[in-house]
């Protein structure tokens, strides 16, 4: 009978918290949003938007910065990049049951709790190494104006998620979009883990920040509770999702900090229903991926392109590939060097010249060198000892060299190390772009291995290869490498960059990306 009444009790308790939560909830942003100026959309800037030098621009990110206000995505990015494929089906799972009837803050609250439970503090870079890019390209132009015009003229910018929790919005807002302030709301930690529990906003911190950075406040997106009710705004701006569907998104050239870097095997926003969709590709994603690597493994050139295009892998040749000819080299073969897009740069290379070829290479695992269809050999970061074994090499063959160092994703160029243009009188350049439409074929993580495969697991992955003109080797080497980074860079209309493979794993992964020889 005892148990009978608790678990009565228990229910009731239950169903008066889903029910707070389910109308309150939505009445409470209902109400916010009736409540306040709209900024009418069509307006490049707020009203009375001229001196702003006095005020404090209190900017609310969910709201105001960000075009779409669905967060789901970011939760399945964290999900699923740091914890894996079982946690995203669950956190999809259970959001899609919550969907059709918990409040706004109920889903918030196991979004967070599936997504983070359990995963350690420590080393936690998906802020900076992969949500970036996925914040970035939901940035309205409209929205992100008025945050760049506060950090140049106003007396001080605070930024707030109000939804997002701060540790997935931190990387973002600083390192791209350059606020200092940031306010969020915290995630539960112990011993060195994230609990999963999504602390409650601290209205009074915000009220304290405002005070600190001082003078007039003025507020983009969001009332802020307590501190508006002690000190009036002077200002308070509002839209709504309809409107900010007519709102530009930003240009990738409008980039306060361009984004040249981001990691993460996920190739496309993962909405509730594209994550779905991966799921159920997923099988057969695994089956192409083995099947394109015994096709190219096995058969030669003339039969693995066609047939591996039957399985929707697509290959360009742009240009005609050099001569097999030697003699006005010094050494035996010929040196292409190419941009860096994957690991499979080589055989793309190799394919478009139907004959094989040696890649040299920095950060090989032992699988990929046992199942590459050409022969591959290690550099150790020793500038005699590579070139003593690129001399080697070239002496025996064509060589393919990536002076990168490492790959890069986006439209840009790495800085080109000059060690190949000492070893030879001529090399070829080759331009290299690759397009993927679900997974990325490369990664900082302990499971590099798996690059490859996640290429080809892709529906429809693809390979452009442009030979360029041959290039002398004449003058210093750093001039020729710099000029052949130019050739490539015009090619591919890539922009040119002094970046190097430190400064990647450095940002990306905490290290130097340095591997055991
Ligand atoms: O895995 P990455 O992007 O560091 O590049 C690996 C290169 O192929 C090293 O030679």
């Amino acid at each position: 009978m005892a148990s009978k009444g608790f678990f009565t009790k228990s229910f009731l308790l239950y169903h008066r918290i889903l029910h707070r939560n389910l109308s309150i909830g939505k009445l409470y942003r209902r109400t916010l949003s009736a409540k306040l100026p709209r900024y009418p959309s069509q307006s490049t800037s707020p009203p009375s938007f001229y001196d702003i030098s006095n005020k404090t621009l209190v900017i609310d990110m969910d709201e105001w910065l960000l075009k779409s206000n669905s967060i789901f995505p970011y939760f399945m990015l964290v999900a699923l990049e740091g914890g894996g494929y079982l946690r995203g089906l669950l956190l999809l799972f259970s959001y899609l049951f919550l969907y059709f009837f918990a409040s706004e803050e109920l889903m918030l609250k196991v979004m967070v709790m599936f997504s983070f439970c359990g995963m350690k503090v420590d080393g936690f870079r998906l802020d900076r190494a992969v949500l970036p890019k996925y914040f970035l390209e939901n940035v309205g132009l409209e929205g992100f104006e008025v945050l760049k015009k506060g950090l140049k003229e106003a007396k001080g910018v605070v930024c707030v998620s109000r939804r997002v929790p701060r540790v997935m919005v931190d990387g973002f807002l600083r390192d791209y979009m350059g606020v200092k302030e940031i306010m969020g709301r915290e995630i539960g930690m112990k011993y060195g883990f994230f609990s999963g529990v999504l602390m409650d906003w601290n209205e009074d911190k915000l009220a304290q920040k405002m005070e600190d950075v001082g003078g007039d406040v003025m507020a983009f997106g969001s009332c802020f509770g307590k501190y508006s009710q002690q000190r009036p705004f002077t200002e308070i701006y509002t839209t709504t999702e309809q409107e900010k569907k007519n709102w530009n998104t930003l240009p990738q050239d409008m980039y306060p900090n361009p984004l040249v870097f981001h990691d993460g095997r996920l190739a496309f926003t993962p909405t509730p229903m594209a994550t779905l969709a991966m799921f159920v590709y997923l099988p057969l994603g695994i089956v192409l991926s083995v099947l394109r690597s015994l096709i190219f493994g096995l058969l030669p050139y003339r039969l693995s392109i066609p047939l591996s295009s039957l399985t929707g892998s697509r290959s360009y040749l742009v240009g005609q590939p050099p001569q097999y000819k030697t003699g006005t080299n010094r050494a035996g073969g010929q040196l292409f060097v190419c941009n860096h897009r994957t690991l499979l740069d080589p055989i793309a290379i190799s394919a478009g010249l139907n004959r094989p070829v040696t890649a040299v290479t920095y950060s090989l695992s032992r699988l990929s060198e046992i199942i590459s269809p050409i022969q591959t050999a290690r550099l150790t970061r020793n500038k005699e000892e590579d070139r003593r074994r690129m001399s080697t090499l070239l002496a025996r063959g064509d060589l393919v060299v990536c002076p990168e160092g490492t790959t890069c994703r986006e439209k840009f160029l790495l800085r080109f190390s000059p060690l190949f243009a000492e070893l030879t009188d001529k090399v070829v350049p080759v331009a290299l772009n690759t397009r993927v439409d679900m997974f990325y074929g490369t990664s900082t993580s302990i499971f590099k291995f798996m690059d490859p495969f996640y290429f080809l697991m892709n529906p429809r992955p693809e390979y452009w290869v442009e030979f360029l003109e041959k290039v002398p080797t004449e003058g210093r080497s750093i001039d020729v490498a710099n000029g052949i980074q130019r050739k490539i860079g015009e090619a591919l209309g890539f922009e040119l960059t002094v970046l190097t493979r430190k400064d990647k794993y450095m940002m990306l992964a905490g290290n130097e990306g340095i591997v055991k020889a």
